[in-house]
C-alpha cells in the first residue's frame, strides 16, 4: 500500500493483478481523503491534523466529535488513548491539556464537565462510576428529534488539567480490554469521552450590557475494532463480544452509507445500536465531526483495510450545517433622569 498526500492506493493481490491485466483494467484502487498520514506520522502529527481545530471550535461554542475507526489491532486506542505519558500520549490527553492551557490564560469564566462511558455488549457502563451498573438511554424530544441522554451518567466538574487527567486515567483503567490472537490489548468496548465547556462573559453593545453564554461539547471516541472470527480465533465470551462489536459497527456503517452523497434522502436508521443512537448528533446534527480511519498496511490485512477505506471515503461525502451554541442575555441600562 502506497501512501500519498491525500490519496491511498491499494494494490490488488497478485492473482487479482493477473485478472486485471487480462481485462486491461487498472489493478490499483485509489481512495481520496482530506488528509492522509503515513506510517511515520507521530502522535503529535495526528493530533495537529485532526483534533487541534476541534478544540479551538469547542471553546468558541461549537460541538465537535473525533472518532477512531478501523479493524482490530489497527491502532485506534494508540491514537485516541496512547501511553499515559511521554511522546506517545494520545488525542484525549493532548486535547484536554490544550483546552486547560487555553482556559488558564483567560479571565473569562469557564466550567468544564466531563463524562466517560463505554458500550460493552450493548450495555452502557459509566467509566467514572462503574459501580452504578448498566445505564439506560433516554430520549428527550424537547431538545430535538432523537436527542438522547444517558440516565444517571456522572458529569464530573474538572477545575484543572491535573483533575481532568486523573479522571481520564481512572476511566481508562475501568475499560473492558482483553488479549485476542489479533491484539494483545484489544478494546472490547466502544469508549466515549465527552467534555463540555461552558463559558460566560460580559459584553457591552450599544448601551446594552449582556452576558454571553457559550457552550461547546467535544466527543472523543475510541471504537472497538471490527474483527473476523477466523483471524482473531475467538471463542466463547470473546466471540460474543466480537459479534456485538461487529453488529454496532455495521449499524454505524449503514448510517454512514445512508447519510453520504447521493443517498442523502434515504432513511437513516440510528435505532439499530446504542452506538448509533449516541452518535446521531455527531453524524447528522449540529456538530463538526472528524473520522480517523486506521488501516494496517500489511498484505494479510488488505481486505479489512479496504473495507475501512471504503467507509471512510463515503463518510467524506457527509455534510451538514453547523451552528455555534451561543445565547446573549441582555440587561438594559436606562438613563432615566429624576
Ligand atoms: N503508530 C503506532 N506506533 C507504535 N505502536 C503502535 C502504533 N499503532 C498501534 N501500535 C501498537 O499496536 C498494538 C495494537 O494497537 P491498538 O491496541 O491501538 O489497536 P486497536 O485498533 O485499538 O485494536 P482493538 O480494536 O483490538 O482495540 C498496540 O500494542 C499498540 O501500542
Amino acid at each position: 500500500m502506497n501512501i500519498i498526500k491525500k490519496k491511498i492506493v491499494v494494490e490488488e493481490a497478485d492473482r487479482e493483478k493477473e485478472k486485471h491485466l487480462r481485462s486491461k483494467r487498472s489493478s490499483e484502487k485509489q481512495f481520496s481523503y482530506d488528509i492522509v498520514l503515513g506510517e511515520d506520522a507521530t502522535q503529535d502529527d495526528v493530533y495537529q491534523a485532526t483534533t487541534k481545530n476541534l478544540v479551538r471550535d469547542v471553546l468558541l461554542g461549537y460541538n465537535g466529535t473525533v472518532f477512531a475507526y478501523g479493524a482490530t489491532g489497527s491502532g485506534k486506542t494508540h491514537t485516541m488513548v496512547g501511553q499515559s505519558e511521554g511522546k506517545h500520549v494520545g488525542i484525549m490527553v493532548r486535547a484536554l491539556n490544550e483546552l486547560f492551557q487555553y482556559i488558564e490564560t483567560r479571565k473569562q469564566r469557564y466550567t468544564v464537565t466531563m463524562s466517560y462511558l463505554e458500550i460493552y455488549n450493548e450495555n452502557i457502563r459509566d467509566l467514572l462510576n462503574p459501580e452504578a451498573g448498566f445505564l439506560e438511554l433516554r430520549e428527550d424530544s424537547s431538545k430535538g428529534t432523537g436527542y438522547v441522554q444517558v440516565s444517571g451518567l456522572t458529569e464530573a466538574i474538572a477545575n484543572s488539567t491535573e483533575e481532568v487527567m486523573s479522571l481520564l486515567t481512572k476511566g481508562n483503567k475501568q475499560r473492558s480490554c482483553e488479549p485476542t490472537a489479533s491484539n494483545q490489548t484489544s478494546s472490547r468496548s466502544h469508549a466515549l469521552l465527552s467534555v463540555t465547556v461552558h463559558n460566560t462573559r460580559p459584553v457591552h453593545e450599544r448601551n446594552v450590557m449582556k452576558t454571553r453564554i457559550r457552550q461547546g461539547r467535544l466527543f472523543m471516541i475510541d471504537l472497538a475494532g471490527s474483527e473476523r472470527a477466523s483471524h482473531t480465533k475467538n471463542i466463547g465470551k470473546r466471540l460474543k463480544e466480537g459479534a456485538h462489536i461487529n453488529r454496532s459497527l455495521l449499524a454505524l456503517g449503514n448510517c454512514i452509507n445512508a447519510l453520504s452523497g447521493s443517498n442523502s434522502n434515504k432513511y437513516v436508521n440510528y435505532r439499530d445500536s446504542k452506538l448509533t443512537r449516541l452518535l446521531r448528533e455527531a453524524l447528522s446534527g449540529n456538530c463538526k465531526t472528524v473520522m480517523i480511519a486506521h488501516v494496517n498496511p500489511g498484505q494479510s490485512h488488505r481486505e479489512e483495510s479496504k473495507n475501512t477505506l471504503v467507509y471512510a471515503a463515503r463518510a467524506t461525502g457527509i455534510s451538514h450545517k453547523v451552528e455555534r451554541n451561543q445565547l446573549d442575555v441582555s440587561f438594559q441600562i436606562s438613563n432615566t433622569e429624576v
